[in-house]
């Protein structure tokens, strides 16, 4: 379970997470949705413990990440596909992970094949698509079997049988009681995959529901557009009124 309670974070004068709280329950795909800049990217690091609240808490199964004494094996995150150092073999690069984790070879093996990257295991990151290096980074989130997961964007640069196969992968975690949060800005995509919806906004709480309740009068992106209007930061002119400027 992740909890999210009265979460502010500012970086100087700028508040990226205002107050937020929200639980994502296990059993269910989450999703984490907002316009650009709504602070959902920071609400994920600071719950990795990559960044520092400046107020309220983001536990996961209870515990502030930091004090978590097996990482891997609560919590799997993939956040930025492109992260891993391009001079590192896939297998090296998990290999190292478990090691540093009290993980297995036969795991790393295990979560090359689950993603479809076993036969490109020794090559080098750096001739990888960035599909493939989203597939390397959802195989270092599933490395130590953690209930909880957490991915920003992951159907970004897939194909559609990634796509596909991301959304299954999603389902089927949920499905054997894990945590999933999923971030994305593809509403059809969410559509497919979530059970239930956090929608934020300028950093607050916009809506904490389900898909169902949210489509039950139209798409979910109509539904998303008309929810976020008003926190939408950077807007671009439509062409209809730009030609009556
Ligand atoms: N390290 C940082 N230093 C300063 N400002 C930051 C930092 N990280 C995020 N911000 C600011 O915090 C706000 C929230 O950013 P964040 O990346 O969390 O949003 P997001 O919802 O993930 O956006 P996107 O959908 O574009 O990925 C933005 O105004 C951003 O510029």
């Amino acid at each position: 379970m992740i909890e999210v309670l009265g979460l502010t974070k500012r970086y100087g004068r700028v508040t990226a997470v205002d107050d937020l709280t929200f639980t994502v329950r296990p059993g269910q795909v989450t999703g984490f949705l907002g316009p650009n800049g709504s602070g959902k990217s920071t609400t994920m690091r600071v719950l990795l413990g990559l960044a520092t609240p400046t107020g309220g808490d983001a536990l996961i199964n209870g515990r502030d990440y930091r004090t978590v004494r097996r990482p891997l094996h609560e919590v799997g995150a993939l956040l930025d596909a492109n992260h891993v150092h391009g001079g590192r073999r896939a297998a090296t690069h998990l290999a190292c992970l478990a090691r540093g984790n009290g993980i297995g070879q036969a795991r790393v093996t295990a979560v090359l094949d689950q993603v479809g990257l076993a036969d490109v295991a020794r090559d080098r990151v750096a001739g990888f698509s960035l599909g493939m290096r989203q597939r390397l980074g959802i195989a270092a989130a599933l490395l130590g079997d953690p209930g909880v997961l957490v991915f920003d964007e992951p159907v970004n640069g897939l194909d559609p049988e990634g796509v596909r196969w991301i959304r299954e992968l999603m389902r089927s975690l949920a499905a054997e009681g894990r945590t999933v949060l999923l971030s994305s800005h593809l509403m059809s995509e969410v559509a497919l995959t979530a059970d239930r919806l956090v929608v934020v906004g300028r950093g607050r709480l916009i809506a904490d529901t389900t898909v169902t309740e949210l489509t039950r009068r139209g798409s979910l992106e109509e539904a998303y557009l008309s929810l976020t209007a008003e926190s939408v930061a950077h807007r671009a002119v439509a062409p209809a009124e730009r030609g009556r400027r």
